[in-house]
């Protein structure tokens, strides 16, 4: 299990950026983070990976995320950022490959190979391994950048608004192998959304965040509602819900 107790975090002295963030993220479930913007998520998700430091304790099992094992967190962890740059003449079967990295030596095994294959094909752009990375759409360079980080095989999965840019289907096709990565290799995953409606319908555990404070957690059914979101967001929004449907409305800015 993925723990953080009382993570605090600031790039300026005087800017308290995460205040006292104490989540859990569990194996083979997906836990989104929401919230509006310039509420902490991806500052969150940088200090859950190798990148930043931050007081308080993250760690995975006994395993506690300090400087000294930063190559063995970084192992665990696989990170897709919000923005990647993708300006490389690289294959994306190459560009997948790299994400092996500390695994490779001066030759490539089969095995290697295969594994970037498979992932390719499970994710459905194993059309695009010959294609120039620095050629395709921003969809198809976010799948691939997804590609990168499953290769590793991590055991922790932070994925940073990995809907962003994707049409409708896309968004669904992203979501839902992500869904099928984290059940069939029971993978912590920890993913940043601004879509409420997609966050309620396939994560297993919601951490509502606000001016860096956790505001509410839990499961999507019992903590999305119009109360909730109201004064997070300052929004007013109607929610239909319908069987496994998940549907949250903006109506009109609330009048606070
Ligand atoms: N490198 C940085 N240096 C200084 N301040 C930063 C830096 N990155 C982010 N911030 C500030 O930290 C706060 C939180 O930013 P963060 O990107 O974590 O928010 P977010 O919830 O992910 O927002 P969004 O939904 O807009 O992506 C913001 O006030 C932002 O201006």
């Amino acid at each position: 299990m993925l723990v953080t107790e009382n993570l605090t975090f600031a790039y300026t002295p005087t800017f308290p950026v995460l205040r006292g963030i104490t989540m859990t993220a569990l194996p083979g479930k997906i836990t989104a983070v929401i919230g509006p913007n310039a509420a902490g998520k991806s500052t969150l998700l940088k200090c859950l990976s190798h990148m930043e430091g931050a007081k308080g304790i993250v760690r995975w099992g006994d395993c506690i995320k300090n400087r000294k094992n930063r190559a063995q967190w970084h192992r665990l962890i696989g990170y897709l950022p919000q923005y990647h740059d993708m300006r490389t003449r690289m294959t994306a079967f190459e560009f997948v490959l790299l994400g092996r990295l500390d695994d490779l030596s001066w030759r490539v095994g089969d095995e290697e190979l295969d594994l970037v294959m498979s992932i390719l094909k499970k994710l459905g752009i194993a059309h695009l391994a010959t294609r120039y990375v620095d050629e395709l759409s921003g969809g198809q360079q976010q799948m691939t950048s997804l590609a990168q980080t499953l290769v590793s095989s991590p055991h922790v999965l932070l994925l940073d608004e990995p809907t962003n840019s994707l049409d409708i289907k896309n968004e669904l096709q992203m979501l839902d192998r992500i869904t099928f990565f984290t059940k069939e290799h029971n993978i912590a995953t920890v993913m940043t959304i601004h879509s409420l409606s997609q966050a309620a319908r396939c994560a297993d555990h919601v951490v509502v965040l606000h001016e860096g404070r956790v505001e509410a957690s839990g499961a999507p059914e019992d903590i999305l509602n119009p109360e909730l979101i109201r004064s997070v967001y300052g929004v007013d929004t109607r929610i239909i819900r319908d069987g496994p449907d998940y549907a949250v409305i903006p109506r009109s800015i609330a009048q606070l």
